[in-house]
């Protein structure tokens, strides 16, 4: 393949600027210099910036990993940004509105966005590339997703994902920036079926974890992530999506991950509630961004103004916002009436 170079996207550099010091930033930018690329990280904490300075950890976020010499760390965001080709966002969903508002006067019209939250604006309901439209509408966009805890990229652990953008170009350009021999990049120009794909299996992981906290069964797991994609799948082509995109990596490949790892936030949030804890005491108690919250909400209101049936989940934002019982929610997903299992397949078919 041929590959596509800086100036093919009138950039100079292929530097990468990595905004955002939490596990999936300072994993991602980890990984990426110990492979010899040029990434400077912008940490916005500056306890956490000393730290990862002159401790090199990052022991809130990434316990047991040494940030390697090759990573810039930086407190400062314009110097983060300056001459940078790529500048990557990786702080969680909500906070993206006020980090591109910080960004505008910085950032130049030629910087290519890299978005890596996976999540839907409270509120809003907008999608990631949404936010950046209205605040950089010149700036090239596109979103990696896919399944890939930061836990396992930080120390080469083999993983795939997939770079979307309307223009493929860009696609390829950063596919080929990001690439190393432990992370592999395939491009897809649907971006909103691979945004989608990674913000709303995050409500189906929580609805895992939730099973597997109230004592469920591997059976109970499996039918919520095959029911659960069909949801998605679903709200997903009403919301201009191509099916076909939630069989890939950022569909049914993250739902796979994050609904069945030890690492997944989401389905450790969802376990605790499953044992009784209150939706504060799991989030504060898993401590990083739990996306499923406020993205279950977001699909609940999508679900009913585009008229989409998405039983799991009502039942999980049930649970979450209107403090259903966890056995009463199964009582009645197991209690739907009966049909036949043709829905699924006849969607599938178009
Ligand atoms: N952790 C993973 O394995 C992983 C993998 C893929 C995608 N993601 C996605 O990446 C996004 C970030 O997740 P994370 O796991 O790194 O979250 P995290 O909770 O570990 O860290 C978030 C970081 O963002 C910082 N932050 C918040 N608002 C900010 C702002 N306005 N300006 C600067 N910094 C700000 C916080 O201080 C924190 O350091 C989420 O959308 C998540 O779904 C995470
Ligand atoms: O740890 P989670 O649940 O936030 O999931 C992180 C990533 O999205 C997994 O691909």
């Amino acid at each position: 393949m041929v590959r596509k170079t800086n100036s093919e996207v009138n950039l100079v550099n292929d530097s990468i600027s990595i905004l955002g010091g939490g596990s999936w930033g300072c994993a991602l930018a980890s990984m990426l210099s110990k492979e010899g690329k040029d990434v400077t990280l912008w940490v916005r904490s500056h306890s956490q910036y000393e730290e990862m300075v002159k401790e090199k950890t990052n022991k809130k976020y990434l316990p047991g990993i040494i940030i390697p010499d090759s990573l810039k760390v930086t407190n400062d965001l314009e110097e983060a940004v300056v001459n940078r080709d790529i500048i990557t966002l990786a702080v969680p969903t909500n906070n993206i509105r006020e980090l591109l508002t910080t960004l505008k006067p910085i950032i130049n019209k030629n910087q290519i966005l890299v978005n890596l939250a996976k999540g839907i604006e409270e509120n809003t309901d907008l999608r990631i590339s949404d936010i950046c439209n209205q605040i950089l509408p010149d700036n090239k966009y596109c979103a990696i997703s896919g399944p890939s805890h930061a836990e396992e990229v930080v120390i080469n652990i083999p993983t795939a994902v997939v770079c979307a953008s309307v223009d493929n170009k860009v696609a390829e350009y950063v596919q080929d920036i990001f690439t190393t021999s432990s992370f592999r990049i395939y491009t897809n120009q649907d971006l909103i079926g691979v945004e989608l794909g990674g913000a709303l299996k995050n409500i189906i992981a929580l609805g895992a974890g939730i099973s597997d906290g109230v004592g469920f069964g591997d059976n109970t797991k499996a039918a919520l992530m095959t029911r659960g994609l069909y949801e998605i799948a679903k709200l997903g082509a009403a919301m201009g999506a191509n099916p076909d995109t939630f069989s890939g990596l950022a569909g049914v490949g993250d739902l796979i991950v994050t609904c069945t790892s030890m690492h997944s936030r989401n389905r450790k949030a969802g376990i605790l509630i499953g044992q009784g804890y209150s939706l504060t005491d799991a989030t504060n108690k898993v401590g990083m961004v739990v996306e499923g919250v406020k993205t279950t909400k977001a699909a609940y209101h999508l679900s009913q103004k585009l008229n989409i049936e998405m039983p799991i989940t009502n039942e999980i934002y049930s649970i979450l916002y209107l403090g259903a019982d966890v056995k009463i929610s199964a009582t009645r997903l197991m209690g739907r009436e009966m049909k036949y299992e043709r829905d699924i397949l006849d969607f599938y078919k178009g």
